[in-house]
């Protein structure tokens, strides 16, 4: 069994701003940071500032593992570990020997001995996952007190989220493209939680310590040193995102909400000002932390896009032990102010070619789905716009006569509600493959939205027509992460 603190002299990349300071964390640790984060953001706000602190990686995935808003899935980049023309000086990885990409011709052979490593870990873990998860957080808490105010105060469904997201990076470990993606969006959406430089060493060493002792059947000293290199690796690429990201972007946004709609007994639409400009695109989302929930951030789809006014919408469906989503559905108002996260996802419009949009919206999933029409009435060029709005009633209908109003002020558009469950048997329409009754699609490109099992669907329906899948855009649940259930994500 090796030890995790027995490797203190393990590889560190050092650096004369960056070291362990005397607070305790990672103090002649490894892993050291190169960059530090500015103790006050941009804007003034103290991220040090109990009032202020948020929690590190408790949520490290609210782009991990909370299914479809862990980050927008888009099919993967070119950019892979293979790709040989990479210009290795804008290399974000810091040049880790880990992530150097290898020629196709060796990466052709298949995953690097580190990958192979970290794999069979990660195998001998998984049917004991939680027992490693317990164990981890377990680790962090004894070892490091004080990072426990950065989580919130019942750990339930956020309890995995921080190491599923470790595991989640060490998994992908070879895929540099989309792993320094996914890792930077994880380092920017970390700002609000107050995540310094100096977090990371203490959250290596307890990763360490839960997987030697768990994975012990395949641990061994070149296991340790490759996790030690992915994680070094790891927090340097997020360090570096949330650096650079602190040039210009507040880790949080103040917003005070200004209207409350409420559609249905159990879905309201909740409009906010942010406390200054909030820029995103259509398809995009932000996590939301309400007053009464201090440290607990859910994401949620813009359902509009860029306004002049700056107001923001969402839709939110309050589900059942959401605590967020009830908040917002039952208890929010007019005055009240919560906080928003930087912008994440990539599920956005491409504005460089003229293919149609095929868009699927099942329940709130019609949110950005609506605010993707409205970027492209917008944008002023027409294509034609092709929405299937999923629902089990016509009741679920939620948001159809703001979608018939667009379809009526615009020709290019089109919008059917297909309605699942009514209440004559067999009367039902399937969603997503409703869409198979119309086409061609093949000069279209795909927008789903909607809980993970349409979305599963409705990738397999499209591809299933024609549609290639790298011309299908979805926000992503599986793709780096475990895959939420729906009671971990609102
Ligand atoms: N960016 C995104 O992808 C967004 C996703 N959401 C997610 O959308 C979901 C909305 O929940 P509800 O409104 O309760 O939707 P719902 O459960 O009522 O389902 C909406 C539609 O999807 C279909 N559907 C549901 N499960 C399916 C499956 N396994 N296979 C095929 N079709 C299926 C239903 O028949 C219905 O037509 C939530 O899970 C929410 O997190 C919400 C907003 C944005």
């Amino acid at each position: 069994m090796f030890e995790a603190r027995q490797i203190m002299d393990a590889p560190t990349t050092t650096s004369s701003d960056g070291g362990s300071g005397g607070d305790g964390f990672g103090s002649g640790s490894w892993f050291t940071p190169v960059h530090r984060l500015h103790e006050t953001a941009a804007d003034g706000r103290n991220s040090q500032d109990p009032q202020h602190r948020r929690d590190d990686g408790r949520e490290q995935s609210a782009a991990a593992d909370d299914s479809w808003f862990t980050r927008s899935h888009t099919p993967p980049p070119a950019a892979s570990a293979s790709a040989p023309d990479r210009d290795a000086t804008a290399d974000p990885t810091g040049g880790s020997p880990y992530f150097q990409p290898r020629p196709a011709s060796t990466a052709d052979r298949g995953p690097s001995p580190d990958a192979i490593l970290i794999r069979r870990t990660l195998e001998e873990i998984e049917p004991i996952s939680d027992k490693v998860t317990s164990y981890f957080y377990a680790l962090v808490f004894l070892r490091y007190p004080q990072l426990r105010d950065m989580f919130p105060v019942a750990m339930d469904t956020q309890r995995d989220r921080l190491f599923k997201a470790l595991l989640t990076a060490g998994r992908h470990a070879d895929d540099t493209g989309r792993l320094t993606e996914y890792l930077s969006q994880l380092g920017r959406g970390h700002r609000k939680y107050g995540t310094l430089p100096d977090h990371y060493p203490a959250i290596g060493e307890c990763l360490i310590g839960a997987l030697a002792q768990y994975a012990s059947r395949t641990w061994s000293a070149e296991t340790e040193a490759a996790w030690v290199r992915a994680y070094t690796t790891i927090s340097q690429i997020m360090i570096d995102a949330a650096a650079q990201d602190e040039q210009h972007t507040p880790p949080w946004w103040e917003a005070e909400v200004v209207a409350h709609e409420r559609r249905t007994s159990d879905i309201a639409v909740v409009t906010v000002r942010p406390d200054q400009p909030y820029p995103f695109r259509a398809g995009q989302y932000a996590s939301l932390e309400t007053p009464w929930w201090p440290r607990v951030w859910r994401n949620y789809s813009f359902s509009c896009a860029p306004r002049p006014d700056g107001l923001l919408s969402f839709h939110v469906k309050a589900v059942p032990a959401g605590w967020v989503s009830n908040a917002l559905v039952h208890r929010a108002s007019p005055g009240d102010v919560i906080r928003l996260g930087p912008p994440g996802g990539s599920m956005t419009v491409d504005h460089s070619t003229d293919n149609g949009l095929l868009c699927l919206g099942g329940g709130t999933g019609i949110a950005p789905i609506k605010a993707l029409v409205e970027e492209v009435a917008e944008h002023g060029r027409q294509r034609p716009v092709e929405v299937f709005y999923g629902a089990r009633s016509d009741h679920d209908l939620y948001d159809i006569d703001t979608m018939k109003r667009l379809e009526r002020a615009h020709s290019w558009l089109s919008v059917r509600p297909v309605v699942s469950e009514r209440r004559e048997i067999g009367a039902g329409t399937r969603f997503p493959q409703a869409v198979l009754q119309y086409g061609p699609w093949n000069a279209y490109d795909a927008y789903l939205s909607g809980p993970p099992g349409m979305i599963r669907s409705g990738v397999d329906t499209l591809v299933g027509v024609g549609i290639p899948s790298h011309r299908i855009r979805h926000d992503a649940f599986e793709e780096f992460a475990g895959a939420g259930t729906s009671s971990t994500y609102e």
